[in-house]
């Protein structure tokens, strides 16, 4: 087994000696045998003077063969013994030393296999049009070394090109711009080609492969999926251009060319995943009432945060993920007005309290900046990043002086650290820096009263708990309170008592009443009758319902839950239902 990286705990990489520049992947996409097989180029750089070896990530990868471009001898490797989390370091000896600055080309010839994490194969019976095999890949957070080899540490960001050969008449899309497709010469294949010009670490390295269709929904936007699905989501997603202007009014100009949204079959696992040029979404957003599109703003966020300036390991991610939710809440506040933003960081607030129950308050990983030697990232995962982060950000524009002063911040933030990866002390620094260079001394002594120990390093609840306005939490707090306080006699409730409510004060509503943990069965079968939460479409409520209705021992919802957690395999929902 080989050490892991100084600079990612999560990596075997000699990144302190080579930094990737490009990878090219050539693959074909094998539906029978449920694998990928090629080529992976990839270009490094060495960083370091006297550098002998090239370390690559892999994990249940087949290596059938290493070589140098423009080396014709063999080149010496060993893929060491798997580790349980990171996989295997793939070895290679070079023919000689390098010195900072030189280049090299290695390339890996190589199949995935069945228990290649990143790949998910779907059977046309787990699509929506039951004709077609399907595939789809989720790199973040280390999943793309089971995808390619490659140095899969976010500290190292590449640009990448592919040809990917898939059987007709399926397509294939990934995280890049489309460059055009030829005929196999088989005649029973396609291959499409694409690029991504902007440099990116390999987590959003992504492909999926299916029966597509897109629909044009603005001047850079296509929404694509299956063909049964897509009038529905270009219906949902209309919006997205709106999202996009606003990040750029907030932020600095659009850096990745396109920005097109791929609904995904319904095992997709997440709310959505930022992909650029293509970000992946689950169908549970298409509510049919464009409610749910919030996660859309949250992924154009990433396009500059997470995407554009990223984590240098996972220890950050609330770079990524806090200052995501931060620039999302923005954005909403801007198209919706400031008592939205107010609401979703309230609705946050609650989901991070439950996350930290969950974990445990004492439990090192609720802590912003916790420490992933020998974690597994995705065992990590959890609201914490997001929510304290976003609470930490929320914070410090107080302290500051507000937006007036804290949106001026942001934007040269972005700007100092686009197309690098950085850690929380690059971070604090520049914030330092800023606020004393536009905002004098006085400044640097307000930074000075946060208790940055407490923020990043101690586990559960953030030091400050920030106060949100309750306008539009007020009526959900009034009728959850109305309903907990009443008998089962229908009298004084009627389906009128939400009908202003938008689908987040129904999930409040609905979250309260969980909360109060005095809701009875007869209770829950009055409130079915005049609301008729049961069969609602939109997956929020339907979400929040049943969880109020499990936690009441209510019989007749099992069934309907049972065909929840069928239909959708978002994470979101699924985990705590089976919980
Ligand atoms: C401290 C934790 C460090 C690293 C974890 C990083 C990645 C973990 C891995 O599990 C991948 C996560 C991908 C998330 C993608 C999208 C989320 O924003 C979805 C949130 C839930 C949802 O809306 O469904
Ligand atoms: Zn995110």
């Amino acid at each position: 087994m080989c050490r892991v990286s100084s600079v990612d705990p999560n990596s075997f990489a000699n990144l302190d000696q080579l930094h990737t520049q490009h990878v090219h992947l050539d693959l074909a996409v094998d539906f029978q045998r449920r694998e990928l097989a090629g080529k992976a180029r990839v270009r490094l750089v060495a960083v370091a003077s006297d550098v002998t070896k090239a370390v690559l990530d892999t994990r249940a990868l087949h290596i059938d063969d290493v070589q140098l471009a423009g080396h014709s001898a063999p080149v010496e490797y060993a893929l060491k013994d798997a580790h349980p989390i990171y996989g295997s370091a793939l070895c290679v000896t070079l023919p000689r030393a390098y010195a900072a600055g030189e280049t090299l080309e290695l390339v890996v010839s190589y199949k995935t296999t069945k228990e290649s994490g990143a790949l998910q194969w779907l059977a046309p019976s787990q699509t929506v049009g039951k004709q077609h095999p399907y595939l789809f890949t989720q790199c973040q957070a280390i999943h793309a070394r089971s995808l390619a080899p490659v140095q899969d540490s976010p500290a190292i960001k590449l640009t990448y090109s592919a040809s990917i050969r898939v059987p007709k008449p399926l397509r294939a899309l990934m995280s890049a711009l489309a460059t055009g497709s030829d005929p196999g010469e088989d005649g029973a294949s396609t291959i499409y080609r694409f690029e991504q010009r902007t440099k990116m670490p390999s987590y959003l390295i992504a492909l999926v492969v299916g029966n597509l269709e897109g629909r044009e929904v603005g001047p850079r936007s296509t929404v694509w999926s299956e063909p049964e699905v897509v009038e529905r989501a270009a219906w949902e997603f209309v919006d997205t251009e709106r999202f996009i202007a606003t990040g750029e009014a907030l932020l600095t100009p659009y850096e990745w060319g396109r920005y097109d949204l791929l609904v995904l079959p319904g095992s997709f696992p997440y709310g959505g995943m930022e992909n650029p040029c293509l970000t992946f979404v689950t169908p549970t957003l298409l509510a049919g009432d464009r409610s749910l599109v919030d996660v859309v703003a949250h992924e154009i966020a990433h396009s500059w945060m997470g995407n554009l300036v990223t984590t240098r390991n996972w220890e950050h991610f609330w770079l990524n993920e806090g200052w995501t939710v931060f620039i999302e809440r923005k954005i909403i506040g801007r198209l919706r007005g400031e008592p939205a933003r107010q609401f979703s960081a309230m609705i946050g607030l609650t989901g991070l309290r439950k996350d930290i129950e969950l974990f445990g308050p004492t439990n090192a990983l609720t802590a912003l900046t916790p420490n992933l030697t020998e974690v597994d990232p995705d065992d990590a995962f959890s609201r914490v990043p997001y929510e304290k982060g976003f609470n930490l950000l929320y914070y410090l524009e107080q302290l500051v002086g507000g937006p007036s002063v804290f949106e001026p911040y942001m934007k040269a933030h972005v700007q100092a650290f686009a197309g690098q990866s950085i850690t929380t002390a690059e971070w604090k620094q520049f914030l330092y820096d800023y606020m004393s260079r536009h905002h004098g001394e006085a400044m640097v002594k307000t930074l000075d009263t946060v208790n940055w120990h407490a923020w990043f390093k101690e586990p559960g609840m953030p030091p400050v708990t920030n106060e949100y306005d309750h306008t539009l939490a007020n009526a959900c707090t009034e009728l959850s309170k109305r309903q907990a306080a009443s008998g089962a006699d229908k009298g004084q409730f009627s389906a009128d008592d939400i009908k202003d409510f938008t689908p987040y004060q129904k999930v409040l509503f609905l979250q309260l009443l969980a909360d109060s943990k005095s809701v009875s069965k007869e209770k829950l079968d009055l409130m079915d009758a005049i609301y008729e939460f049961t069969h609602v479409v939109n997956c929020e409520i339907r979400f929040a319902w049943q969880m109020l209705c499990l936690h009441a021992a209510y019989v007749p919802i099992y069934p309907h839950v049972v065909a929840f957690v069928k239909e959708q395999g978002r994470m979101k929902y699924v985990r705590p239902l089976y919980r």
